[in-house]
């Protein structure tokens, strides 16, 4: 897989077509083997997943994302919540003007997407529910396939049932605008994910960068329906042991069409803790047990090592 000495490294694509995905087969236990290289190496790739290829769910899930954010920002900010920048209605910003967000806490259950369009639009609004929910069931079903995946490649998959119970979905709606003027802009700033995973999807504007272990930026491309990118987040980062980086990454935005994109986050609740097997001589404990819901009341500054490291 490596990509050192490449000027121009790519992230790895990984096949999630439905053949792959039977348990036990030689195709999944290659499939396992190679999400973990990619985590290890670039702490994301990209996702190939037909379920994707929808055409009557890809429009239903813009356009009900470019009606969400075509809404008056004084309707927009009905959803705020204060200090949770992952949840809130955050737009208008100085720094990022070509930025919108939105969070739908319980983003991949009926209820919670109930309840935010309720927010949003008084009456409810059932397209705008009916798309969200099918695209969120099927962002969930890949992160769950790529936990299982990964719990398997590290001769853990008993941790699999205990992640499956007690993951809490948080769905991000974004929209970039395109800049005004020639020059790429910044969309969003550089930060981490404090997810364990984070599962993105997107129109067919790309803009997503992703920065590699030694400082190249790579430009992402997963422009077409069936493809998602898996990114770890500071809490992977963590329960690896730091065997599994969680990457840099921003967007920036080039032409002259809005970006939108979904990023589907997971929470784990309750006390995330390294397993005692992956802790060795080369890798010493790194972090200590710690509450990862509570991460989400940090804003994107939070630091892993300055939160729970040993
Ligand atoms: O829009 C994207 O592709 C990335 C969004 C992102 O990084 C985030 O919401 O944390
Ligand atoms: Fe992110």
């Amino acid at each position: 897989m490596g990509c050192e000495g490449n000027d121009n490294p790519k992230l790895p694509v990984l096949d999630f077509s439905i053949e792959n995905m039977k348990p036990g087969t030689n195709s999944w236990f290659s499939t396992c083997k190679r999400v973990r290289q990619a985590f290890e190496e670039y702490g994301c790739f990209v996702a190939m997943y037909d379920k994707g290829g929808d055409e009557v769910l890809q429009k239903g899930v813009f356009g009900s994302i470019k009606e969400l954010f075509d809404l008056p920002t004084q309707t927009k900010q009905r959803n705020i919540y204060e200090g949770m920048p992952l949840k809130s209605y955050v737009g208008q910003h100085p720094k990022i003007p070509l930025h919108e967000s939105m969070g739908i806490d319980e983003g991949t259950t009926l209820e919670g997407i109930q309840s935010f369009a309720k927010k949003i639009w008084p009456m409810g609004n059932d397209q705008f529910c009916k798309y969200i929910l099918e695209y969120a069931k099927l962002a969930e079903e890949l992160d769950q396939m790529v936990a299982k995946m990964l719990f398997e490649s590290y001769g853990l998959l008993e941790h699999y049932e205990a992640y499956q119970g007690s993951t809490k979905y948080l769905l991000r709606l974004l929209a970039h605008k395109a800049p005004e003027q020639v020059e790429p802009q910044l969309g969003f700033v550089a930060h981490t994910d404090k997810s364990f995973t984070t599962i993105l999807h997107q129109n067919h504007v790309n803009g997503l960068m992703v920065e590699t272990k030694n400082g190249k930026w790579i430009d992402v491309d997963f422009s077409s329906p069936t493809s998602f990118v898996v990114m770890a987040g500071d809490a992977l980062m963590a329960w690896s042991n730091d065997r599994i980086q969680s990457p840099n990454h921003k967007v920036l935005m080039n032409g002259n069409e809005t970006r939108y994109s979904l990023g589907l986050f997971a929470f784990h609740k309750g006390i995330v803790k390294v397993p005692q097997e992956l802790i060795d001589e080369e890798h010493p404990l790194q972090y200590k047990p710690f509450d990862h819901l509570a991460l989400l009341n940090f804003t994107y500054s939070a630091n892993m090592k300055a939160y729970c490291g040993v």
